[in-house]
C-alpha cells in the first residue's frame, strides 16, 4: 500500500534492533536507547531518527531545538561512515523484501515532519503520523530497497518510490526530492563547518594547552633556577657557581630542545589547521609571533647568561689575580697572622693564612656571586616580567578565543535558524503538495483498489495464456500432425466416398433415365393434352359467344362439348381448364423438358384453331409467361444444379414455316429460305446449313431471343384473329452436357412448336393467298399426323419428308424422342365446329398410343384437316364420345381411375414404337 506520509519510527522493541543494529547509527555513538523515541508513552523526545537517513528516499529530516549541533555533526559523520562500511545480508534482505512485497508491494520513503515541539514525545501525531509497525522488516525492506539501487550514496541520493504511477506523482517526488537536495546540501554545509570550527577548537585547544605547560614549565624551571640560586646562595661555594653556571647551560640546552619541539608541533599543527580563510589564523599568526618574541627573549637571556659566564670567569679569574695581588699585598695582616701562628705554631699559622686567604677567596667569591644573584634576580624579575606579559597576552587572547567562539555559536545559530527555516519552508511547501498528491492519492488508490482484481485477474490470463503460448507450438505441431493426418485419412474417405457416390450417382443416374424413360413410356412417349382458353372479347357477346365446354368434376381427361345441342365427351391425357394458369400448364410439361438436359429430344406442340390460344400458351405474355421461356428457365436451373459434375451448353434457334418455306427468324436475311439436309458426317442427321444458333446463358438472353424472332414472325390480320399467325414457329434448343469426372457428352433437343391455326378454309373466308396458306397449314398438320401415326403403329416407313414440318422435327419425333401435343381449343359456341375438329385430332393422335396394332388397319391414313372437316361429328361421330371408329373412346368406357391405377402399377404399357 502506498501511503504518502509514512514515518517511520525505529522503535526500541526487539523488531527494530533485529532489523537493524541501531547502536551504529546513535547521534551520539551512546546506542540504542537514544533511537527509541517513538517508545513508551514515557519516553522523552531524544535524538531525532537518524536510521531514517539510511533510507535515502527521505524527503526530509527534523531535528529538535533541544538538540546539540555538535552531537548531530557527529552522529551524521557517524552515521555516514557506517553506512559506507555497512554490508548489507542481501538474501536476508532480499527475503525481508519478499515477505513485505508479498502484503505491500512497495515501500515508500520514509518521510519526517519538522520539529515535533520538545514536549511532545515523537510518534504523536502532532507532524509525525503513526506508522505501521512493521519493525525490521519493513526497514530492512526500505534499505534492501535502496541497496538494490546499486550503492548507498550516504545521505545524498533523494530517490522517491519506485512505483510512480502518475505524472502527478511523479512531479511532486521530485519536487520533494529537490528539496531534499536541498537539505541535505545545507545538512552537508553545516556538517563541514562544524567540522572546521571542532578541528579549529581543538587546535586552539590544544595550542592553548601546550602553551599553557610551557610556561608552567618554564615557571617551574625559574623556581628551580630561584631555588637553586638559593641554594648556592646558601651554599656560597665558587666550585658550585661552576657546577650551577653548568646546570642552567644543559637546562638552557634541554629548554632549547624542547623549543625547537614545540615549534614543530606547532607547524604540524598549523599545517593540520583545515581553514585557511578562518580568522584564528591571524590569531594564530600573532600567537606564533609572541612565541617567536620569547623564543628571541629565550636567545637573548642565554646570550646573557653566556655573557654572564664569561663575565663569572674573567671576574673569577680576576678576582683571583687580585686576590693573589692583595694576599701579596697585605703582608702585615698576614704577619699578624702569621705572628698569631708563631704564637702558636708555624704550622697553624700557616693553616692560618691559609684560611684566611680563603676566607678572603670565598668573600670576594660570594661579593661576586651576590653580584651574580643580582643580576639573576634583576632576570628573574625580567623574566616575570614577561611572564606576566605572557599571561597578559594569554588571557587576551583566551578572551579571543572566547569572543571568537561566541562568534561562531552565535553563526552556527544563526546558520540553525536560517536551516530550519529553510526546513520549515520546504515542510510547508511539500505539505502543499503531500496534501495535492493525497488527494491524487485518493483517487488513485481507489482506481488501484478497483484495478488491483482486475491486474490480478489480468495477470493471472496473462500467466495462463503466456503458459498457453509457450505450450502453443507443440500443441500446434501436435494438432496439426493429428489434424493432417485426420485430413488425410477424411480425403482418403471422402474420395472413397467420391467414388462410391460416383458409382453410385451413375447408376442412379442410369436408373433415373431408365425409371423416366419407363415413366415416360408408361405415359406414353406422345402425350395428348387439351387447353381451353376463356370467352375473350373477341369471341363478342351472345348466344354464340356462350361457353360449349363443360368439364368432368371427377376426371382432369375428359371434357364436354356441346355442339349442336349434343354433348360429345373426349378423352385426352390431361385437359386443362380455362382457368387453368400457365404455372399449372407448364409443371405438367416440365419432365419432358428436364429429359431434354438427359439428351433426350423432346418435341411440344401447339395445335389448335386459329385464336385458340396456341402463342399464349407456348409463349405467353411478358408478366405470364409460356412454355417456352418457363423451358428455358427450367433447363437454366437444372443446369446449375449439375454444374459441379457437368459443363452444359445451351443454345436457340428460331425457324418459322410459312408456305412450306423454311426460315431462320434470327438470322440477317430473314427472306432467305433455308433447306433440311442430312449431315455429311454419315450419322444420318438432319442439319439446316446457315440457321443461327444463339448460346443463352440467362433469362435476359432468351428474352431478347423472343423478342428479336416474334418480330420477324410473320403475322397478318385475318378474318378470324386480328394477329393470327399464319406460319409454324418453331423454337429449337439444344442441350449439350460434358461430364467432366466420365467425359460423357449429351445432346438433347427440345423442340417447342406454335403450329399455325387450323382452320377450315369456307369458314375463315380464305382465298388466293390466305387459301394456299390455308392448304399449307392444313397439308403440313396432316403430315404431322400421319408421321406421328406412323411413329405409334411402328410403321417401316415414317413420311417424314411429306412437310418441311415434319422433316424439320424428324430426329425429335422418332427413337426414344417424347412428343407432347397440347391441343388448343376455344369454348365459345360459335367455335364448336373447330373444337369438335381440334378434339378429334387430338384423340385420335391419342388413340393411336392406346389402341391396339390392329387398329391401325383400322384407323388406315392419318386424315387430313379437311379430311376432318368432313368426318363431322354429326354424320359418323358416335354419341357421348367423338370417336368415328371402334376408338379408344369406346374403350374408355373404363373409367379413368383405372386408368391411372394401371398408369401407376406399370401394368398398362403402350404399345412400344
Ligand atoms: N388460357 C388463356 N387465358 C387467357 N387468355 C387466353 C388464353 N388463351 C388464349 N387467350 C387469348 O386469346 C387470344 C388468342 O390467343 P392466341 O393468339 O394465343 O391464339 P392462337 O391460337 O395463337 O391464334 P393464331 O393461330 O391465329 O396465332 C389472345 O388474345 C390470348 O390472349
Amino acid at each position: 500500500m502506498i501511503t504518502s506520509r509514512t514515518a517511520w519510527h525505529l522503535g526500541s522493541g526487539p523488531a527494530a534492533g533485529a532489523a537493524w543494529n541501531t547502536k551504529d547509527l546513535a547521534p551520539d555513538g551512546r546506542g540504542q536507547d537514544r533511537l527509541g523515541a517513538g517508545g513508551g508513552a514515557g519516553a522523552s523526545p531524544r535524538a531525532p531518527l537518524l536510521p531514517a537517513l539510511l533510507h535515502h528516499k527521505i524527503l526530509s529530516v527534523s531535528w529538535p531545538d533541544s538538540a546539540n549541533p555538535r552531537g548531530l555533526c557527529r552522529a551524521l559523520q557517524a552515521l555516514r561512515d557506517t553506512t559506507r562500511k555497512r554490508t548489507f545480508p542481501m538474501e536476508q534482505a532480499a527475503s525481508s523484501h519478499r515477505q513485505h512485497s508479498d502484503s505491500q508491494q512497495q515501500f515508500l520513503p520514509v518521510q519526517f515532519p519538522a520539529f515535533p515541539s520538545a514536549a511532545q514525545p515523537l510518534g504523536t501525531p502532532h507532524g509525525w503520523h503513526s506508522a505501521p509497525q512493521r519493525g525490521g522488516c519493513a526497514l530492512t525492506s526500505s534499505i534492501f530497497a535502496h541497496t538494490a539501487g546499486g550503492r548507498l550514496c550516504g545521505g545524498k541520493r533523494a530517490s522517491l518510490s519506485t512505483a510512480r504511477p502518475f505524472p502527478v506523482i511523479q512531479e511532486v517526488m521530485a519536487s520533494m526530492a529537490h528539496l531534499q537536495k536541498e537539505k541535505l546540501r545545507l545538512q552537508e554545509e553545516l556538517l563541514e563547518l562544524q567540522e572546521k570550527l571542532t578541528a579549529q577548537e581543538n587546535n586552539e585547544l590544544s595550542l592553548s594547552l601546550q602553551l599553557q605547560g610551557q610556561v608552567e614549565t618554564l615557571k617551574e624551571k625559574l623556581l628551580e633556577q630561584a631555588q637553586e640560586i638559593s641554594r648556592l646562595r646558601s651554599e656560597l661555594g665558587g666550585t658550585d657557581a661552576e657546577k650551577h653556571r653548568d646546570l642552567l647551560a644543559a637546562e638552557n640546552e634541554r629548554l632549547r630542545q624542547e623549543m625547537k619541539a614545540l615549534e614543530g608541533e606547532l607547524r604540524e599543527l598549523q599545517q593540520q589547521a583545515p581553514c585557511r580563510d578562518c580568522p584564528h589564523l591571524q590569531e594564530n599568526a600573532e600567537l606564533q609571533e609572541q612565541l617567536s618574541q620569547l623564543q628571541r627573549e629565550a636567545e637573548e637571556t642565554r646570550a646573557r647568561l653566556v655573557e654572564l659566564d664569561l663575565e663569572v670567569q674573567q671576574k673569577t679569574n680576576r678576582l683571583a689575580e687580585e686576590t693573589i695581588a692583595s694576599l701579596k699585598s697585605q703582608p702585615q695582616q698576614i704577619k699578624y697572622i702569621i705572628k698569631t701562628v708563631e704564637v702558636e705554631s708555624a704550622k697553624v699559622k700557616q693553616a692560618l693564612c691559609e684560611t684566611q686567604s680563603r676566607n678572603q677567596y670565598l668573600q670576594e667569591q660570594v661579593g661576586m656571586q651576590k653580584q651574580v644573584l643580582k643580576e639573576m634576580e634583576q632576570q628573574l624579575q625580567s623574566s616575570q616580567k614577561t611572564e606576566a606579559q605572557l599571561r597578559a597576552q594569554i588571557m587576551m587572547y583566551e578572551a579571543e578565543l572566547e569572543r571568537a567562539h561566541g562568534q561562531m555559536l552565535e553563526e552556527m545559530q544563526a546558520m540553525e535558524d536560517e536551516k530550519n527555516h529553510a526546513i520549515e519552508e520546504a515542510f510547508s511547501r511539500a505539505q502543499v503538495e503531500m496534501k495535492a498528491v493525497h488527494e491524487n492519492l485518493a483517487g488513485v488508490r481507489t482506481n488501484l483498489l478497483t484495478l488491483q482484481p482486475a491486474l490480478r485477474t489480468l495477470t493471472h490470463d496473462y500467466n495462463s495464456l503466456k503458459r498457453q503460448v509457450r505450450d502453443f507450438p507443440l500443441l500446434l505441431q501436435e494438432t496439426l500432425r493429428s489434424a493432417r493426418a485426420e485430413i488425410s485419412q477424411a480425403i482418403e474417405e471422402v474420395h472413397s466416398t467420391n467414388r462410391e457416390l460416383l458409382r453410385k450417382y451413375r447408376r442412379e443416374l442410369q436408373l433415373r433415365k431408365k425409371c423416366h424413360n419407363e415413366l415416360v413410356r408408361l405415359k406414353g412417349n406422345i402425350r395428348v393434352f387439351g387447353r381451353v382458353r376463356p370467352i375473350t372479347k373477341e369471341d363478342g357477346e351472345g348466344p354464340e359467344a356462350a361457353n360449349a365446354v363443360t368439364f368432368d368434376a371427377d376426371d382432369d381427361a375428359v371434357l364436354h362439348l356441346l355442339h349442336k345441342g349434343k354433348q360429345v365427351s373426349f378423352e385426352l391425357d390431361k385437359v386443362f381448364p380455362p382457368q387453368a394458369s400457365q404455372e399449372e400448364v407448364f409443371q405438367e410439361v416440365q419432365a419432358l423438358v428436364t429429359s431434354c438436359i438427359d439428351g433426350y429430344n423432346v418435341c411440344i406442340f401447339a395445335y389448335g384453331q386459329t385464336g385458340a390460344g396456341k402463342t399464349y400458351t407456348m409463349e405467353g405474355t411478358a408478366a405470364n409467361p409460356g412454355i417456352n421461356q418457363r423451358a428455358l428457365q427450367l433447363l437454366f436451373s437444372e443446369v446449375r444444379g449439375k454444374a459441379a459434375d457437368w459443363d452444359y451448353t445451351i443454345t436457340v434457334s428460331a425457324a418459322e414455316i410459312y408456305n412450306e418455306a423454311l426460315r431462320d427468324l434470327l438470322g440477317k436475311e430473314p427472306q432467305e429460305k433455308l433447306e433440311i439436309k442430312l449431315c455429311p458426317d454419315g450419322s444420318g442427321q438432319l442439319y439446316v446449313p446457315g440457321l443461327t444458333e444463339f448460346r443463352v446463358q440467362s433469362v435476359e438472353d432468351i428474352n431478347k431471343v423472343f423478342e428479336f424472332g416474334h418480330i420477324k414472325r410473320v403475322t397478318e390480320c385475318t378474318n378470324l384473329n386480328e394477329h393470327s399467325s399464319r406460319s409454324h414457329a418453331l423454337l429449337i434448343v439444344t442441350v449439350r452436357g460434358l461430364d467432366r469426372s466420365t467425359g460423357l457428352r449429351t445432346t438433347g433437343k427440345l423442340n417447342l412448336v406454335d403450329l399455325a391455326g387450323s382452320e377450315r378454309v369456307g369458314r375463315s373466308g380464305a382465298e388466293g393467298s390466305r387459301l394456299r396458306e390455308a392448304q399449307h397449314i392444313n397439308k403440313s398438320l396432316s403430315a404431322l399426323g400421319d408421321v406421328i401415326y406412323a411413329l405409334r403403329s411402328r410403321q417401316g416407313h415414317v413420311p417424314f419428308r411429306n412437310s418441311k414440318l415434319t422433316y424439320l422435327l424428324q430426329d425429335s419425333l422418332s427413337g426414344d424422342s417424347k412428343t407432347l401435343m397440347m391441343v388448343q381449343v376455344s369454348p365459345a359456341e360459335k367455335n364448336t365446329s373447330e373444337t369438335l375438329c381440334s378434339l378429334k385430332f387430338a384423340e385420335r393422335v391419342r388413340s393411336v398410343e392406346l389402341g391396339p396394332v390392329s387398329r391401325k388397319a383400322e384407323l388406315g391414313s392419318w386424315p387430313s384437316q379437311e379430311h376432318l372437316e368432313g368426318d363431322s361429328p354429326g354424320s359418323s361421330a358416335p354419341a357421348g364420345r367423338g370417336h368415328a371408329s371402334p376408338s379408344p373412346g369406346q374403350l374408355s368406357s373404363r373409367s379413368a381411375s383405372i386408368r391411372r391405377k394401371l398408369h401407376t402399377s406399370g401394368k398398362l404399357r403402350s404399345i412400344p414404337l
